[in-house]
């Protein structure tokens, strides 16, 4: 519930009145939802991107960011500052040329699963309908035409990219079954419902992007009762571990450089190096100091886009080698389920025990290092916190508890961090 204001007296007399540029919808329950042109009344600004606000007698939080302040004439200047809270002619662009597209095809293990997906299902998929979300070069719909028989796919691109993928299927045969369509999928007609709705929409860490929420919609906007999802479920799974090479470049590189003593930059290397989490980190198995946990999973049937905002999992580690705790590295699965029942799930593993993929593995080290021993148990949890402003990032949160073994004072303790990705 949004707060009430009391009674005039309260409104602080800096008070500043701002204009929405865009439309806010609240996704905690002290925020301040508006439209766009609203005329909020500004008491405070606590923090550089949230405000304390009033809207017709309602307080609440507002993102800064959607708010301009009122110009002498009263018309809305051209906004060149404000960025799309999605980011999306940056994300668009970046789609719609080559070089994310070629990493994605030079991803075996992803293409060759999507691919082995398609064949395992060729007769399932005869005569269906099928949707490619965010199909980029088109390669799954490609498969879909190349491989089985579905009456036809749909294959929805928002990025420039599109009229390329236009000219891969004729160039390869597939113009009577694939039909390429240039928008966001939020936004494309489609002329019927789909019984198949497959798309790689899986960011680092599984979510970043936040692509997710496109296929939520596409699903329950598109997709018809019975039909199936690929992926059909999703597991963001972790582990922790150490990482002595990491920690080695970046943090004991300064005690003894050259054999000067360049400690006192080890703060600002905690800063820049070990606040954000580590994309594309190559965890060996041996670097896992306890068998890794899935600590969300992800339905794709009942999965609803507000329960993307926060998702927490727990996790009990059971220690299993006397090593330097370092940190926790995450990565994704993603399952597959057979058009047949009772066939063969196929899923996409991106851990340390599978073919390397594109996205590798993410890495969250800590500030402190701690020496676990076998036997030990490591417990707490993991929340992903959606940003409200920036929609295609989020928080990561860990809480972890060490319950040592032994009586070494150093390593019963615990702690907290949250990882910005990335604002
Ligand atoms: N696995 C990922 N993290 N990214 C790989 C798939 C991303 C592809 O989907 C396209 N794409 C992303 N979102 C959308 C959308 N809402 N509508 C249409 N195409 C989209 C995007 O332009 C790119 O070609």
């Amino acid at each position: 519930m949004q707060t009430e204001k009391e009674d005039e007296d309260d409104v602080d007399v800096s008070s500043e009145e701002y204009v929405a540029r865009s439309d806010f919808t609240a996704s905690g329950t002290d925020q301040l939802s508006f439209s766009k042109g609203d005329r909020l009344l500004v008491h405070a600004k606590p923090s550089p991107e949230w405000w304390w606000a009033e809207l017709q007698g309602v307080i609440g939080y507002v993102p800064a960011s959607y708010l301009r302040q009122d110009d002498a004439g009263g018309e809305e200047e051209e906004d060149v500052s404000l960025e799309d809270p999605w980011q999306d002619e940056e994300y668009f662009g970046s789609y719609g040329t080559l070089r994310l597209h070629l990493e994605m095809l030079s991803d075996k293990s992803r293409t060759e699963t999507y691919r082995q997906v398609i064949l395992s299902n060729s007769g399932s998929l005869s005569n269906k309908v099928v949707m490619d979300l965010g199909c980029g070069t088109g390669i799954i719909s490609l498969f879909c035409a190349q491989l089985a028989s579905p009456s036809v796919v749909y294959a929805v691109e928002a990025s420039s990219m599109a009229e390329y993928t236009r000219q891969l299927v004729k160039q390869n045969g597939c113009e009577e079954v694939v039909t390429v369509l240039q928008g966001r999928a939020e936004e494309i007609e489609l002329p019927e419902q789909v019984d198949i709705l497959v798309s790689e929409w899986m960011g680092n860490c599984l979510l970043f992007e936040f692509m997710v929420e496109s296929v939520l919609l596409a699903r329950d906007r598109w997709l018809r009762d019975g039909g199936t999802m690929w992926p059909s479920s999703a597991a963001l799974t972790l582990v922790p571990c150490q990482a002595d090479s990491d920690y080695a470049e970046k943090m004991a590189f300064w005690e003894r450089p050259y054999g000067l003593d360049f400690t006192p930059l080890q703060p600002l290397a905690q800063q820049e190096f070990f606040t954000k989490p580590k994309f594309s980190h190559l965890i060996e198995p041996r670097d896992c100091l306890a068998a890794p946990c899935d600590v969300i999973c992800l339905d794709m049937y009942t999965l609803q886009v507000r329960d993307l905002e926060e998702m927490k999992g727990q996790f009990h580690f059971c220690v299993e080698k006397s090593a330097v705790f370092h940190g926790f590295t995450a990565w994704f699965t993603v399952y597959f389920d057979s058009l047949e029942a009772g066939g063969a799930t196929v899923d996409l593993n991106t851990g340390p025990n599978s073919e390397p993929t594109h996205w590798k593995q993410t890495l969250f080290m800590l500030d402190r290092p701690v020496t676990v021993y076998t036997g030990d148990s490591i417990s707490g949890t993991i929340v992903l916190h959606r940003n409200p402003v920036w929609r295609r990032h989020m928080t990561v949160t860990l809480h972890w508890n060490i319950n040592g073994s032994t009586d070494d004072p150093d390593n019963s303790q615990g702690g907290t961090k949250s990882f910005p990705m990335w604002r």
